[in-house]
């Protein structure tokens, strides 16, 4: 669907962000920047240290205000919603943070079920039914029990996963999914998150620095531009590192390569 002015209707794509403006008092990070996430597909942040990665995806989930701009998350307009709205936008998505540790007292299946006990009035019995599906999904079938302690840091990514799917969310977004995790756990992990978008279609929205990731899972991705507050560029990582002209998004991606 197209308007008059033949630009994508923001209420078109999961995600639509447009002449977006964000940053802290003193320091802008970006400026009029717009891209769209599309349904179904592994969407990546990419950017240098510092860039505003992070930052933007807290913005794309509701945590920060934009200094201008409009955010559409299903066709909502985050910027604008009410409380209740953002409610319901909230319950549609689904969050797996850098920093998202598990709850230690807890075990896998009552961390899992922990969104289900805040957002839904679903008895117990149904509530450890969805949980015991969540952790089979990524993987985990037969650990519902065991404390995160006891389990391998990267099957703690893997339970942060399935807690972040109780709501059954239509988009996933993970800040540094692989944060911490050797080169073939991190393995594991893309092709949980291939697995989990192709067969569940679930539009993943990724921060992530690994390149050979982003390679492996992108379908397209955005590199945030630290130098001119924008984007430097927006495709798939094939495209972007064989025929983009930009020298320094070029020498970006062979560096990032290198340096993996
Ligand atoms: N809550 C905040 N208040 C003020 N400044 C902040 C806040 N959060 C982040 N910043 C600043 O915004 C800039 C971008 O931070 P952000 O964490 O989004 O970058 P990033 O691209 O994710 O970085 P990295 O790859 O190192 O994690 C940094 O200069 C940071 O200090």
């Amino acid at each position: 669907m197209v308007n008059s002015y033949n630009v994508p209707s923001p209420t078109e794509h999961p995600v639509c962000v447009r002449n977006l403006y964000m940053g802290f008092p003193g320091e802008t990070l970006l400026e009029n920047v717009s891209f769209d996430v599309y349904t179904g597909e592994i969407f990546v942040i990419l950017g240098g240290s510092g860039s505003g990665k992070s930052t933007l995806l807290k913005h794309l989930i509701g945590l920060y205000s934009p200094l201008d701009g409009e955010i559409f998350v299903h066709g909502r307009n985050l910027t604008r919603a009410t409380p209740t709205e953002k409610t319901q936008i909230m319950n549609s998505i689904g969050i797996s943070y850098q920093s998202g540790a598990l709850f230690g007292s807890m075990t896998l299946l009552e961390n899992v079920r922990l969104p289900l006990e805040e957002f839904t009035d679903m008895p117990l019995e149904a509530m450890n039914l969805v949980c015991r599906l969540k952790l089979f999904q990524v993987g985990l079938e037969g650990y519902e029990k065991h404390m995160p302690s006891e389990i391998s840091g990267g099957m703690q990514k893997r339970a942060a996963i399935a807690r972040a799917m109780a709501l059954d969310p239509s988009i996933l977004f993970l800040d540094e999914p692989s944060a911490g995790l050797d080169p073939l756990t991190s393995l594991d992990l893309d092709e949980l998150i291939l697995s989990i978008a192709r067969t569940l279609k679930i539009t993943f929205v990724i921060v992530t620095h690994e390149l050979d990731s982003i390679f492996k899972i992108a379908d397209r991705m955005i590199i945030l531009d630290k130098r001119n507050k924008n984007l430097a560029a927006q495709g798939s990582p094939l495209e972007l590192s064989r025929t983009h002209t930009d020298p320094w998004v070029r020498s970006f991606l062979k560096r990032e390569k290198i340096a993996q």
